[in-house]
């Protein structure tokens, strides 16, 4: 798969970690920074990120900030984008299953690169479910990106 990431500077250095552990599974990285511990904002690296993925140009994001929160509060503002926090491996596989997540979050700050890695395996590895109820249920949450849409 082709993976867009970006980080802000509370991030940075678990992606570092993370890009050729995902290079090591077989996937393609494309790395929007940031690169160093100056002090930025995490939405400007959530955007170019999210894009990629609503473009089709990624297959997936991966986001990382100091909680994963502010990462995730931006990208979920991106229409197409449904984009779960997660820091345990049990959400890593419920939210490809259940909610059919084209983006994660984490926080550099609440974990460390080896619990990283594993969740992110396990959430490029697990598909989604396609069961009735689930799919029903992301279509709702779709619907809601029309319902409420401030430019129509
Ligand atoms: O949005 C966040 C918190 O929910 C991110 O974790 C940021 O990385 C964090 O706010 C950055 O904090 P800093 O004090 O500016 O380093």
């Amino acid at each position: 798969m082709k993976i867009a990431i970006g980080a802000d500077h509370a991030g940075y250095r678990l992606k570092d970690v993370i890009i050729p552990f995902i290079e090591s599974l077989g996937h393609e990285v494309e790395d929007f920074g940031c690169d160093c511990a100056q002090s930025v904002d995490y939405p400007d690296y959530a955007i170019p990120v999210c894009e990629r993925v609503i473009e089709g140009r990624a297959d997936r994001g991966i986001l990382i900030c100091g909680t994963g929160i502010g990462m995730s509060i931006a990208a979920n503002k991106m229409p197409g984008i449904r984009c779960a926090l997660v820091h345990d491996l049990f959400s890593a596989k419920a939210t490809r299953e259940h909610n059919d997540t084209n983006v994660i979050a984490l926080g550099e700050r609440v974990i460390g690169p080896g619990a990283a890695e594993e969740i992110i395996r396990i959430w490029l590895d697990t598909p989604f479910s396609n069961g009735e109820r689930h799919v029903g249920r992301v279509n709702k949450v779709k619907q809601l990106e029309d319902k409420f849409s401030l430019h129509p």
